[in-house]
């Protein structure tokens, strides 16, 4: 791993109104590493994740970003050009529901073409062959190359929004549960294909989920919210084997006993 963190996010709040969203939240994220946010529903995952992502601007603090040039930037300092940039070649972002992240009514080919003509490719032939190729990357066949996402399985449609987001090889990809509201077998496939991908690519990696055993099978480090606050975070293995906060040892203890 690099000596450089690629992301540093120092004391992040997020509040609604008198609501806490999320309370100074500060951690690093190293190049190809995979972090996973978890903790129950309303604890403040999304936020954090939206907030990280500058999807959602920040009550107070601050998240640097190690530019490709060498040079860290505030993300909430950057204009509205430049994040949008950032976000289409070095981020990715993966919802839950794959309709937020494709365009439904254009063809699968196209919604992997349509990231590659955004960071300037002009050229049908290559973009075609490369769709193409990340068809068979994310297990679609490529028969299907000109089909709308409508006519895809809930499965197929997180491939393709895995595939459209990995065009551009982003070195940082954000996924708010990637795998929720799939079958248990689809989202076992899913999973599989996510860290293989995640491995391959060398990517940095932010997932939200509730699922404990996705933050096991897919992350390195974890870090677990309470109330808007992080209340653990160490290396995954560690945080489930042996969490030291009587919170995470409940998390942990009910889905052991499921
Ligand atoms: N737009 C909003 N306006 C007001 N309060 C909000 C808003 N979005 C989130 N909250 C509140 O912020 C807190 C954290 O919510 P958040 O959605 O970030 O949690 P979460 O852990 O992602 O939950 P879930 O898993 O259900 O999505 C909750 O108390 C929630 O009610």
């Amino acid at each position: 791993m690099s000596e450089t963190p690629l992301l540093k996010v120092n004391d992040v709040s997020k509040f609604y109104g008198n609501r806490i969203g999320c309370r100074t939240v500060s951690f690093e994220l190293w190049p190809g590493e995979v972090l996973a946010i978890v903790g129950e529903s309303g604890s403040g995952k999304t936020t954090l994740l939206n907030c990280i992502s500058t999807r959602l601007m920040p009550t107070t603090g601050s998240v640097e970003y190690h530019m490709r040039d060498g040079a860290y930037r505030d993300l909430y300092r950057m204009n509205e050009a430049e994040r949008r940039s950032l976000m289409r070649t070095d981020w990715g972002f993966v919802h839950q529901n794959p309709a937020d992240g494709l365009r439904m009514t254009v063809s699968a080919g196209a919604n992997v073409g349509e990231r590659l003509m955004a960071v300037g490719d002009r050229h049908y032939g290559n973009i075609r062959s490369t769709a193409v190729d990340w068809l068979q990357r994310v297990e679609i066949d490529e028969g299907r190359i000109d089909e709308q996402p409508r006519a895809f399985s809930g499965g197929m449609r997180q491939r393709l929004q895995i595939a459209r987001n990995l065009v551009t090889g982003p070195r940082l990809v954000f996924m708010d549960e990637p795998t929720g509201g799939l079958d248990v077998s689809v989202q076992a496939r899913l999973l599989d294909l996510v860290r293989g991908l995640v491995h391959d690519l060398g990517l940095a990696a932010i997932i939200v989920t509730h699922d404990l055993a996705v933050a096991r099978l897919l992350s390195h480090r974890m870090m677990v919210m309470k109330d808007g606050q992080v209340i653990e975070h160490g290396l995954t293995d560690r945080v489930l084997d042996d969490p030291r906060e009587a919170y995470t040892q409940l998390l942990v203890s009910s889905i052991l006993q499921v």
